[in-house]
């Protein structure tokens, strides 16, 4: 169900969730999350029956079979530990964000080849990259993210997919050479804006 789900619905569950958890009635209907989070009930239909179905006519959804496949749908039943290669500027902020468990994923540990980058403020620790591979292992970390400079970028992929990583998120402008087995994810913030750009009517 969940490859159905576009990024813009994915993106909307979070707060669907947000919302349904404060709800105390047994049923709650696609109008009332609509005005309680300023959005348009076919878009809020469209996107909770891709989730859970369509609700019943007159009483809505069941709150918890509703909140239990927003749940589902997010990954957040099990929050999934991730590492993070090169704690620099964007490393850190990353590692600071705690919104991620929210996508049921969590930074647990970052690595980088700088013994300096130890002290951050994320309350994270960060380890010299020999660890990687035991610390990986170890804990069983399935999720890598990268982080490091674009010379650096396939030289760290490889290194991850060794410690026995399954996904990779990458953040460098890079495309990565992964076998097939490995889910790769690019992030490009600069295609954001593009996307922004080409909304803008003149
Ligand atoms: N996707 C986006 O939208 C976006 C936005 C900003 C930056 N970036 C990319 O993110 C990456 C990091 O940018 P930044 O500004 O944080 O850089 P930065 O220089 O602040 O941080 C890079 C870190 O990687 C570490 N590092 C370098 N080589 C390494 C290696 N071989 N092994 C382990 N650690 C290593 C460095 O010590 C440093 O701490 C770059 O590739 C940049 O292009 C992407």
């Amino acid at each position: 169900m969940q490859s159905a789900i576009s990024k813009a619905t994915l993106g909307r569950l979070p707060a669907y969730l947000h919302y349904v958890e404060s709800v105390t009635t047994e049923h709650i209907s696609a109008p009332a999350i609509a005005r309680a989070l300023d959005l348009g009930e076919v878009l809020v239909r469209k996107d909770l029956s891709l989730v859970c179905g369509k609700g019943k006519p007159k009483t809505g959804y069941d709150t918890d079979a509703l909140t239990a496949s927003l749940k589902a749908a997010l990954g957040v039943n099990k929050v999934t530990p991730a590492v993070l290669v090169g704690a620099g500027k964007l490393g850190a902020a990353l590692m600071d964000y705690s919104g991620f468990r929210d996508y049921g994923m969590e930074i647990i540990a970052a690595f980088d080849k700088d013994a300096e980058k130890s002290r951050n403020t994320s309350g994270k620790p960060v380890y010299p990259m020999e660890q990687l591979r035991r610390f990986c292992q170890i804990q069983d970390v399935k999720i890598g993210i990268i982080t490091v400079p674009a010379s650096a970028a396939q030289s760290v992929c490889d290194q991850l997919i060794a410690s026995g990583i399954e996904a990779i998120w990458n953040f460098s402008p890079v495309m990565l050479k992964v076998p097939q087995s490995i889910a790769l994810q690019n992030e490009n913030l600069a295609l954001s804006l593009a996307h922004l750009h080409s909304m803008q009517i003149d």
